[in-house]
């Protein structure tokens, strides 16, 4: 297998890894690590490279140049292989909607050549895992986003992968949604199923991911824990204030460790926001509206990158 100094087993090992289109390079040489177990995950804003990079990972696009292992072997030779043994949930649900939401996870099992024996039983204790047990022999298409994307995840876990590619599982969900699918990975982490998630969310980072990297424009910007990105390029919080629309912003560099101007806001970064908002207000600088938050990711990458992730 492939084993590292550390004894640590890598699943992805990706060095110098690039993927061209004509003359666009939309990777442009990432060393990436998967370590068993964890849950890791690319963030950055659209065209960062990351569907790219999953692409290739996912065996299903080749690399232009650097080198690739998945689960120790070489995608360009043993795609099928690899392929049997990760799951794969695409951006854009490709589940048959004229099928029913039992059949979905049944059919795709035989792709896996399970008997139908097999299928049916596996395909019981998916529907259980996505909690539509109760929609089994409903059909696909009427069923909730969330509940497509429940469905989608619960067909790549078909074949039991070790490995399970994610890519922007959230998106376009509403916030209750959201939460149950975040649960849901939660639980396949616990047993032990290595995920590598795909986002532009960093609050979904944030709760899912152990390591992420922070990828803009097919490089790789940073990397680390959620917490140990926040420390090394952020503050302990942010001080947020708005001025009325049109009017000049205040030069407050004196009274922050770094001051960010957003079109619509400033952004001072401080250790203590309430002590540097009442600094602000003694220097007479009444701005009309206040916030104190902790930094986040979106910070990180707004120091990385100059631009915010939401762009
Ligand atoms: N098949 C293709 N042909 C040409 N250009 C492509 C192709 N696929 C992706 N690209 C370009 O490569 C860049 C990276 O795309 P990619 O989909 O990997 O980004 P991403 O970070 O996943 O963003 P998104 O969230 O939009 O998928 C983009 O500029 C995109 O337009």
């Amino acid at each position: 297998m492939f084993v590292n100094v550390g004894g640590v087993e890598n699943l992805v090992e990706a060095k110098a890894l690039t993927k061209h289109f004509g003359t666009f390079e939309a990777v442009r040489g990432i060393d990436v690590e998967v370590r068993r177990g964890e849950a890791f995950g690319f963030l950055g804003p659209n065209g960062a490279g990351k569907s790219s990079t999953m692409r290739m990972v996912a065996c299903v696009s080749g690399r232009t140049g650097g080198e690739l292992k998945v689960l120790g072997m070489d995608p360009d030779r043993d795609g099928p292989k690899i392929r049997a043994r990760i799951g794969v949930v695409p951006q854009l649900d490709n589940l048959d909607l004229e099928l029913t939401v039992r059949q979905n996870l049944q059919i795709y099992g035989r792709y896996f050549g399970m008997s139908r024996q097999r299928c049916r039983e596996k395909a019981v204790e998916l529907l259980e895992f996505a909690q539509l047990a109760d929609r089994a022999d409903h059909e696909v298409e009427p069923l909730s986003g969330g509940m497509k994307r429940r469905l989608t995840i619960a067909r790549s876990l078909v074949n039991d992968p070790e490995l399970l590619l994610l890519d922007e599982p959230t998106t376009g969900l509403d916030p209750q949604a959201r939460h149950l699918l975040w649960d849901r990975l939660f639980r396949l982490k616990q047993d032990g199923v290595t995920l590598i998630i795909t986002t532009h969310y960093m609050d979904e980072a944030e709760q899912l991911c152990d390591r992420l990297v922070v990828m803009d424009g097919g490089r790789i910007a940073a990397e680390g824990s959620p917490s140990e990105l926040i420390n090394r390029y952020s503050t302990r919080e942010v001080l947020e204030l708005r001025f009325q629309p049109g009017a000049e912003k205040p030069d407050l560099e004196r009274f922050a460790e770094r001051v960010e101007v957003l079109p619509d806001r400033l952004l001072l970064y401080t250790q203590d926001g309430e002590h540097t908002l009442a600094k602000v207000h003694e220097h007479g600088v009444q701005p009309i509206q206040s916030l104190v938050r902790r930094s986040s990711l979106e910070d990180v990458f707004l120091r990385l990158t100059g631009r915010t992730l939401v762009d």
